[in-house]
C-alpha cells in the first residue's frame, strides 16, 4: 500500500472530526516540498471508512464491483426554478460520476417538458417522474423521503442494487466512483467537516422526533447525499418518512428538515461508510489543506431567486 497511517490521538469520544484519532498520510516516496499534512481521521471509532482521496486504490474497487455488474439508481428532485440545475449537474455526472457502471437516473419534477437533453453514455438511463409543485421549499426537501420510499417500493427491489439520493444544485468535478459504495452511505457536511460536536446544527427541541441532545451524535451529516444498498435506504427513508409524519401531526418543522432526520437516524444506525467533504463541498467555499480534489459541489445560488418562498 501507499500509504500509511500514523494514529497519534486519542480515541474518545468525538468532539471535532479533526481530533478524534488524528491520522497523518505520508506518502512513502518522499517529495519533500509538495508535500502536504493532511490531519483528519479515515475511520470512524465504530470502525467505518472515511473516504478520502489517497485512501482508496481506485483500480482494486473496480475490480471488485465491475464484476458484479450493479446498477446504482441516482435520485434526483428538480422543482420548481430547480430544474435549471440539471443541465450542469447531468452533464458532468456523465463526465464524473460512476463511469464505466450501470446508472439509472430517475428525475422527479413538476415540469417534465423542461428536462434538458443530455447524451447518456451507455448503460445509462433516465427515468422522469412527474410530481406535483410546492410554493414552500422545505415543504420540497421534506417529501424526498416519501417519495424515495415510495419509488423503492413500487420499482426498484428487483431492479436496483445500490442508490443515491443527490441534491440538484450541483455539479460534479472530480472522479466518484465504487469507492462510493457500501451497505449505508453518509456524507460530511462541508460547512461543520472542523465545527464542534456541540455547535452542529442538529434539532434541539425535545418535541421533534428529530431531537438529539447536547453532547451526543457523531458528525453533521449533510442531506445532499444519501446513498447505499435499496434495502438500506428504503430502512432509512421509511423511519425518517414516519418520524416526519409525526413531526407534522405535532405541527413542528425541524430545523434543517429532512437533514435534522437524517442526522438522527445515522446517530443510532451508523453509517457503514462515510464521504468525506471532498464529496459535498461548496463552491463559495475555498479548497483547504485536507482536501486534496473536489469531487462533488454545491454550485451558488441566489436563494432568493430560486426558491419559491423565503
Ligand atoms: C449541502 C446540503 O447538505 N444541503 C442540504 C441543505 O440545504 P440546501 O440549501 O442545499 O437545500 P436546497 O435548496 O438545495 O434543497 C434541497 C433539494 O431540494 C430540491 N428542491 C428544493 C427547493 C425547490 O424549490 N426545488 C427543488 O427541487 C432540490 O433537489 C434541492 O437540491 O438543507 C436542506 C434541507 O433543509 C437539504 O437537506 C439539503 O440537502
Ligand atoms: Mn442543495
Amino acid at each position: 500500500t501507499f500509504i500509511h497511517n500514523v494514529v497519534n490521538g486519542h480515541s474518545s469520544a468525538t468532539d471535532c472530526i479533526l481530533s478524534p484519532i488524528s491520522v497523518t498520510h505520508t506518502h512513502t516516496h518522499t517529495h519533500t516540498h509538495t508535500q502536504r499534512e493532511r490531519n483528519v481521521i479515515t475511520v470512524t471509532p465504530w470502525l467505518a471508512p472515511v473516504v478520502w482521496e489517497e485512501t482508496f486504490d481506485k483500480t482494486l474497487i473496480d475490480a471488485i464491483y465491475k464484476m458484479q455488474n450493479i446498477t446504482v439508481a441516482t435520485t434526483v428532485f428538480a422543482l420548481g426554478k430547480y430544474v435549471q440545475f440539471l443541465k450542469d449537474f447531468l452533464e458532468s455526472a456523465e463526465r464524473h460520476y460512476l463511469q464505466g457502471y450501470r446508472v439509472h437516473y430517475y428525475i422527479f419534477t413538476d415540469q417534465p417538458e423542461a428536462i434538458p437533453m443530455v447524451t447518456l453514455g451507455a448503460n445509462r438511463n433516465l427515468t422522469t417522474l412527474k410530481i406535483p409543485g410546492s410554493s414552500r421549499w422545505q415543504e420540497i426537501t421534506l417529501r424526498r423521503m416519501e417519495k424515495l420510499e415510495k419509488l423503492i417500493d413500487t420499482q426498484m427491489i428487483n431492479e436496483v442494487d445500490y442508490i443515491f439520493s443527490l441534491d440538484v444544485d450541483t455539479k460534479f468535478y472530480g472522479h466518484w466512483g465504487a469507492e462510493t459504495l457500501g451497505d449505508i452511505v453518509a456524507v460530511i457536511h462541508p460547512g461543520y467537516y472542523s465545527t464542534p460536536r456541540d455547535e452542529f446544527p442538529y434539532e434541539r427541541r425535545p418535541e421533534s422526533q428529530a431531537y438529539i441532545p447536547q453532547g451526543m451524535g457523531d458528525y453533521y451529516y449533510g442531506g445532499a447525499v444519501i446513498g447505499g444498498l435499496v434495502e438500506e435506504v428504503h430502512k432509512l427513508a421509511k423511519t425518517c418518512r414516519m418520524q416526519l409524519d409525526v413531526d407534522k401531526a405535532n405541527s413542528i418543522e425541524a430545523a434543517w428538515q429532512e437533514e435534522s432526520h437524517l442526522n438522527k437516524y445515522f446517530l443510532y444506525n451508523k453509517p457503514s461508510k462515510i464521504l468525506s467533504p471532498e464529496y459535498l463541498w461548496q463552491d463559495f467555499k475555498s479548497k483547504t489543506d485536507d482536501i486534496k480534489i473536489i469531487r462533488f459541489s454545491q454550485v451558488i445560488k441566489n436563494y432568493a431567486e430560486v426558491r419559491p418562498n423565503p
